[in-house]
């Protein structure tokens, strides 16, 4: 079965409509000043007309204050927010009463015990998403294109729902799924040439990568 997939920290109408041609599920865009990815939410709402009703629309930040989502969420008018900071189970609830969306909570991933902070949310956030820890010398809470080890997630319940995130790419994605069995992928510098900039081919090679790779799945039930 194929995952749902988000392509993040689009900027780009070629990249957009590359990405939702290809299949995404999901389209990102980053409202982070630090970002390479960063993007003014009236431009990423003309972005996002384009594919709205084919793709959800992701708005990610970071800590933002309800200023700041409340011009996001006029202008951009997304599916669903990303939060990828340190947003508590109680902004949570507040956003959701307030917006009435979604929310993807963010988490950083290294070691099993990294997995207990999830706990609070649990009922509260409608879907995870697991990234890697940052570098010590990063700005960016995520879109650091490193991966992290995925086996930490064998100690996950099955009923979470969440994304796996973190330095995703055409040469690693069959394993990721293959250890991990996600239901949700996200991309961002696996499917770029540089920094913020989105590669149309990197984002072809991604997609047949995770379609190889779901061809390949053993079929559950199947004697074969
Ligand atoms: O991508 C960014 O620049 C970014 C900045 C601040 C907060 C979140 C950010 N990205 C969020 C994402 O969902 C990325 O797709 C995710 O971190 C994976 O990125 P990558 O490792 O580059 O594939």
């Amino acid at each position: 079965m194929m995952p749902d997939i988000k392509i993040c920290g689009l900027k780009t109408s070629e990249a957009v409509d590359r990405a939702v041609e290809r299949g995404a599920t999901h389209v990102g865009f980053i409202f982070f000043e630090k970002s390479p990815r960063n993007i003014e939410p009236d431009i990423a709402g003309t972005l996002a007309d384009r594919v709205r009703g084919r793709a959800k629309i992701v708005a990610v930040t970071v800590d933002a204050d309800t200023d700041e989502l409340d011009e996001i969420v006029d202008l951009l008018k997304p599916d669903i927010l990303q939060l990828h900071g340190k947003e508590s189970p109680e902004r949570l609830l507040m956003l959701k009463a307030l917006y009435g969306l979604p929310i993807i909570k963010a988490f950083s991933i290294r070691e099993p015990e990294d997995l207990k902070r999830i706990e609070p949310y649990i009922g509260i956030a409608d879907r995870f998403l697991f990234d890697a820890k940052p570098p010590s010398d990063s700005e960016l809470p995520g879109g650091n294109g490193i991966p992290f080890d995925w086996r930490v997630l064998r100690t996950l319940d099955g009923s979470i729902d969440y994304m796996l995130s973190g330095g995703l790419n055409k040469d690693n994605i069959a394993a990721a799924l293959r250890e991990t069995g996600a239901h949700g992928i996200d991309v961002s510098s696996g499917v770029e040439s540089a920094p913020g900039v989105k590669d149309v081919a990197m984002i072809d090679e991604f997609f047949a990568a995770v379609k190889r790779a779901s061809a390949l799945e053993p079929v559950s039930g199947s004697t074969k």
